[in-house]
């Protein structure tokens, strides 16, 4: 049995020797040397060293170069000591590869030239094939080989959150024209959303065979919606990628901001792992979520600007309400903001690992 199998020789990922780090063990509700903490969005944004590399290449075009993936991919592990990466590219980056025209505007987001609001613009999402996104197989190839026993998770923007920028064109306060269509046409948003649900999958496919050791799904805008129009018209779009990747016996983790509602459903839908945001306390989200799943969270990334007292303070609050949960993954509630000062991440995971060390 070689490091990264387990007993029962379920884990085939090509990254060796992380199937005993502390993430993954607390993923897989098992005891834990010190509670693994990451960063949702811990690559690029708040590090110097990030927005040197990134000098004069496009966010999309940085994606599509390996080596430079992976330095930005290792750029947060070597300075804050997370215990796991998150592979450097974006949600859009699977829509691109498939010819959407599409572009990320700094400061402002995702930008779909064409937006897709008929059956006619449908035939804009075709199937991804391995082929269309081999810069990710070849540069989670590098990564794993230089990350050792640091497990990297892949990623992948969830159908709705997805549909959200291609329906709206871009970012979106409310979703008008998204809603618009899921309430308006509920078989071409079901079509919709069948379609996302192949691309999302194979993308997370093809980031697994390449090696990663984990997956979250990113539904980040999804806490827009009620628990009944989410369990009608995007859990089973959401259930079918969990579904396709669950024969890898990976942990997947799901996450979405604002999901207070939701979050026994985002269990539900396939989950191992449910990311909490900041709004509700952990030991709450356990009793919503139920048994047989972790907690990722969830302190306020706002937080960080406060002073290290204060910041120790939540960081302790959240520590102890998650210290009745079955497994837990230390993490923002949201993403790193643009101008968190790369410190204060840093003395909060080894602020973590001191109290929580056994
Ligand atoms: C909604 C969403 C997107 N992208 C993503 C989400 C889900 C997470 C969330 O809810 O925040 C996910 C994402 N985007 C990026 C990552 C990299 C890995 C990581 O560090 O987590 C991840 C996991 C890189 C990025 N994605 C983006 C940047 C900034 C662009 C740049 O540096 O030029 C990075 C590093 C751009 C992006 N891409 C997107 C937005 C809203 C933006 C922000 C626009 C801006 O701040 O300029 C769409």
């Amino acid at each position: 049995m070689s490091a990264n199998e387990s007993p029962a020789g379920q884990q085939q990922t090509g990254q060796t020797g992380t199937y005993d780090s502390a993430f993954l063990k607390a993923c897989r509700r098992e005891p834990v040397p010190h509670t693994p903490v990451w960063f949702m969005r811990q690559a690029g944004r708040s590090l110097p060293e990030y927005r040197k590399v990134r000098e004069g290449i496009a966010m999309l075009d940085s994606c599509t170069r390996p080596e430079l993936v992976t330095e930005i991919t290792l750029q947060p592990v070597r300075r804050h000591g997370v215990d796991a990466a998150i592979y450097y590219s974006d949600i859009v980056v699977p829509l691109k590869a498939i010819g959407i025209d599409l572009d990320i505007k700094p400061g402002v987001g995702p930008v779909i030239e064409r937006p897709i609001r008929s059956r006619a613009d449908l035939e804009q999402l075709r199937d991804l094939e391995p082929g269309d996104v081999s810069y990710v197989t070849e540069a989670i190839g590098m990564l794993v080989r230089e990350l050792g026993t640091t497990p990297l998770i892949g990623f992948a923007g969830a159908p709705f959150t997805l549909a959200s920028y291609l329906v709206e064109g871009g970012p979106s306060r409310n979703h008008e024209r998204t809603k618009a269509l899921m309430y308006g046409d509920p078989q071409l948003w079901a079509d919709l959303l069948d379609r996302l649900s192949d691309i999302t999958a194979a993308f997370l496919k093809v980031q697994i065979e390449a090696g990663a050791s984990a997956v979250q799904l990113f539904d980040s805008w999804v806490g827009a919606l009620s628990p009944a129009d989410y369990r009608r018209s995007v859990m089973p779009a959401s259930a079918k990628v969990f579904e396709a990747v669950a024969p890898y016996g990976l942990p997947r983790i799901h996450f979405g901001v604002g999901t207070g509602e939701l979050l026994g459903l985002l269990g539900e839908a396939g989950a191992d792992v449910v990311g909490v945001d900041w709004r509700i306390p952990l030991d709450e989200a356990a009793r919503r979520v139920g048994p047989g799943k972790a907690l990722q969270g969830n302190i306020d990334p706002a937080v960080l600007f406060a002073p290290r007292e204060a910041v120790e303070t939540k960081a302790r609050e959240v520590l102890d309400a998650a210290a009745g949960l079955e497994g837990h993954v230390f993490n923002l509630g949201h993403g790193v903001l643009p101008n968190t000062d790369p410190d204060a991440l840093t003395r909060l995971v080894e602020y973590v690992h001191e109290q929580t060390a056994r």
